[in-house]
Parts: structure tokens; sequence; C-alpha cells
């Protein structure tokens, strides 16, 4: 449970979760993540005013919205629903200041995409784990259409970090582009950038991703095209395509609603509803695997919300078996390693996960914060170059009372308080603030479902 006492200011919260009863309860999801950044700078670059309901109000959700801001775009909240006023034919502006990211690599991605259509200039920061992180991956396609972008190199002759000075004329020319990773991030950079590009540009995707942006800009009134074709989809944005305001009611994510989930499957007598979860097969890998291992998952109610297809989950405790997860699977569960790493180490034999290198880049090395997190708990684990072995227990209880690092990395985050659910002795992590990047309402939600999970909120929390 929440403590009334709080860390001193400055101190990094800690947060330990034990050995709890079954859970129970219905519970709904956040807001998606994606569709939460995508709603706030699709309607900051349209004409009129748009409406955005059930955002998620996570912290990476608002370093975007200080970005569109600074950008130009005016935006406020009233009662929960959120009012973008776009800039239209204005266009996105210089800002005055730079523009700070956060931690949200989809957050930073996007809008330098968005940008580089406009004749601006703008520095993106980011936080020390985004600052690390690899951005030639969408600066070098930005460049072949003509824009000017200065990177930082680290002491270690890394390339292509924040900050990030982007200088556009905002007359760029359109490319045709096969990404090197599959990734969501960089053909939304891209589709974004040939917006106000006149022509075609388009991204040849070998393995298809969350096609979110395609079918939001469609909702925003952009020519989208997408064509299967036998080896990968070309998807082809045609400008200048202006966009016009939009309502959105934002769905439910699937990538938060994975951490009750796998809660609920490794607590033993436990059986959950999750509603409103966005079942959309580009973002549902993980689903598919729990059922593959074994997991009693059950959708049920499908309705359509902000053009996704939702649904409410149950969920109860199951018997779980090790899997081989295919690779072609990675992209639409990219996200779900860690907890399915979690969920694995419950299971009898072992579950072999490969092609996951992007892993790597994310806030963390997801892989070897995900093998630390498992072995400094007792679970057999092991870690290669792409990829991760976990040894299940066989259905018990893990031996637990490890300290986990938790690398300013929300995922491994909640992922190691999921394992401490099911362990004999209690799991601490170092730091719990970035939770609040993708999962706000996390504590809340965990502790309704009966989950026993201590957290004691920095002294200047709300
Ligand atoms: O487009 C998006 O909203 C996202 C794409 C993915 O990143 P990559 O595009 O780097 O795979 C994912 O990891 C991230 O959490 C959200
Ligand atoms: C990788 C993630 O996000 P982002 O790239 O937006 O920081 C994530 O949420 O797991």
């Amino acid at each position: 449970m929440s403590s009334s006492k709080k860390q001193p200011a400055g101190t990094p919260p800690p947060a330990k979760s034990v050995k709890s009863a079954a859970l129970t309860g219905v519970v709904r999801a956040p807001g998606d993540k994606s569709i939460s950044h995508r709603s706030i700078i699709f309607g900051a670059m349209a004409e009129g005013t748009t409406e955005v309901t059930g955002l998620l109000t996570g912290d990476d959700i608002l370093s975007t919205v200080g970005a569109m801001r600074g950008l130009g775009a005016e935006i406020t909240e009233q009662d929960g629903t959120w009012f973008v006023k776009g800039v239209g034919k204005s266009g996105l502006q210089s800002p005055k200041t730079d523009i700070d990211c956060g931690n949200a690599g989809t957050g930073v991605r996007l809008i330098m995409g968005a940008a580089a259509g406009y004749p601006l200039s703008a520095t993106f920061t980011g936080d020390a784990s985004l600052s690390s992180r690899p951005m030639n991956r969408i600066l070098n396609p930005l460049r072949e259409m003509g824009v000017s972008a200065k990177a930082r190199t680290t002491d270690k002759g890394e390339e292509g970090r924040l900050p990030v000075t982007l200088k556009s004329n905002g007359a760029l020319i359109p490319i045709e582009y096969t990404p090197p990773h599959a990734s969501a991030q960089v053909k939304s950079a891209i589709l974004l950038a040939g917006i106000n590009t006149k022509g075609t540009t388009t991204v040849v995707e070998p393995t298809l991703t969350r096609d979110h942006t395609e079918n939001m800009l469609r909702a925003f009134g952009a020519v989208v095209e997408t064509k299967s074709r036998k080896d990968a989809t070309h998807i082809s944005v045609t400008g200048p395509t202006p966009l016009k305001a939009a309502k959105i009611n934002v769905p439910g994510d699937p990538s938060s609603a994975a951490f009750l989930i796998v809660a609920a499957l490794i607590t033993p007598g436990s059986s959950i509803i999750i509603e409103n979860v966005m079942m959309n097969p580009t973002r549902t890998g993980l689903f598919e695997a729990l059922t593959a291992m074994g997991a009693y998952l059950r959708a049920d109610n499908f309705r359509k919300s902000g053009g996704e297809t939702i649904a409410d989950i149950e969920v109860k405790h199951s018997k779980l078996v090790g899997i081989n997860v295919p690779e072609n699977r990675a992209a639409s569960m990219i996200d779900e390693y860690p907890i399915l790493a979690v969920a694995a180490a419950f299971a009898s034999g072992t579950t072999i996960m490969n092609g996951i290198g992007e892993l790597r880049v994310k806030e963390s090395d997801r892989i070897a914060a995900t093998a630390a997190l498992l072995s400094a708990n007792g679970v057999k684990v092991a870690e290669r170059e792409d990829g991760l072995t976990v040894t299940g227990n066989g259905g018990g209880l893990v031996k637990g009372g490890g300290i986990v690092k938790t690398h300013h990395d929300h995922r491994i985050a909640m992922s190691a308080l999921i394992l401490g659910l099911g362990a004999e002795n209690p799991v601490t992590i170092d730091d719990a603030s970035m939770i609040a990047t993708s999962f706000p309402s996390f504590f809340a939600l965990m502790h309704t479902l009966g989950a026993i999970i201590d957290y004691t909120p920095p002294a200047d929390a709300l």
C-alpha cells in the first residue's frame, strides 16, 4: 500500500512488492501512449481545434504537449478533455527555447519528423536516457529529404544523439525509404515530414509495425495509401495534404494492460477483468504469446473507440509453459518482452526470445536490464546479443529478494514489481519515478486489484 511518508526531495523513490493473495476486480486500462502522442502532434499541425478524450496524462505525453506548445500550438485541458488548437496554414514555428522531450523516444522522433516539413529551426533535448538513444535512424532519412540536422557525438564516438538542431526550408524532397530496423517511430517521422512535402513520400516496411500514424492521419483527412506487396508493405503519403481537426477518443493501452495481465497469471487464485484494451493486431503479439503459453485470456465485448477496436479482457491465474517466441512477432510486442520474461520465469520449461536486438536501444538496454532483474531474483536466464532465454521455475514461487536497478526505464520498473507478487522474498526497485511516464495510475490500479506494493512518493509529488 502507499505509505503516507514522503521521500526527501531529489531522492529517487524506491518501491517494493511482496507475495500477494489472489488479485480480483475490474479495472480500466489507461489511455494508449502511442495514440496519445499522435493525437497531440497531429492536432497541433491541423487546421482547427482537435478534441481528445481519454488522453494518457503520463509524463511522456506532457512532454509532447509542452513541445507542441513551443512549436506554436495552443493546448488546454478542461474536465479531462484536451483541446488542441492547431497551427493549420500558418505552420509550426521556430520555438523561442529548446524543445525538451523528456524521456519520450516516440515524442522526440515524431515531433522532429513533423517539424521538418515546415520552414523553421529548432533544438531538441531530452533526459539522460533519451539523450543516450540513437536519432540517426530518423535524421538520415530527413537529411535525404533536404533537412539540415546537427547532432551530438558521445565521448564513446556514438553519433546522432540529442541535443539535435534541425533546420528546414520547408520545401523537402519526397523519398522512398526502407528503414534498416522495424520501427513505427521511423515510419511515422518520415510520413509526417511527407505531409507538407510536394509529391509522394513512401516508407517500405518488410515487417509491418504499429499502424496508428496511418490510421490517425486518415482520420485527420490526409491522403495515406497502404499497399501490401509480396515482401513488404508500402505506405505512402502524397503531399501537401493538410490536416483538419478531428475528435479522438484514446483507447486503452495494451502495453500497460500487459502488466496487469501477467500479475493475474502468476498470482494463484486471481481472476480480473481489464476493460477498454485496444486490440489492433499490430499491438497484440503478447496476447498471442501468452495464449500459446497456456494463459487463460478471454477478450469480449469488442467495440470501436477512436477508430480502433477495443475489448474487455478476462484473465485468470494459469499454469504456463515455455515457448519459442516467433521472431516475426517482435514488432507487435516490442515493448512487452520484459514482462513476458517475467511470465516465463513462472512457466515450466524454457522461453526463447530471439530477434529482439532493438531492445538494446530503448529507455535502457532492456535485454541486459531484464536479464539482471531476473538473476537478481533467482531466475535462470541467458542473454544473447539479440535475445534472451528464460528457464521457468515450473509454476511455484520464484526466490525474489533482489534489489533491481531500473536504469530510468518504466517497463523494467513495473516488470520487477510484478515479479515480486509471486516471489518468496520482497522485490525492491531503486527508482519508481519513471513509471509515471507511461502508466501514472499503475500503483492505484494494482492496489485496487489487491496487490501489495509499497511505494513512497517523492516529497515534491502532488
Ligand atoms: O511509434 C510508437 O508509438 C512506438 C514505437 C516503438 O518504438 P520503435 O519504433 O523504436 O520500435 C515502441 O517501442 C514505442 O514504445 C512506441
Ligand atoms: C520504448 C518505449 O517508448 P519510447 O520509445 O517512446 O520512449 C516504451 O514505452 O517502452
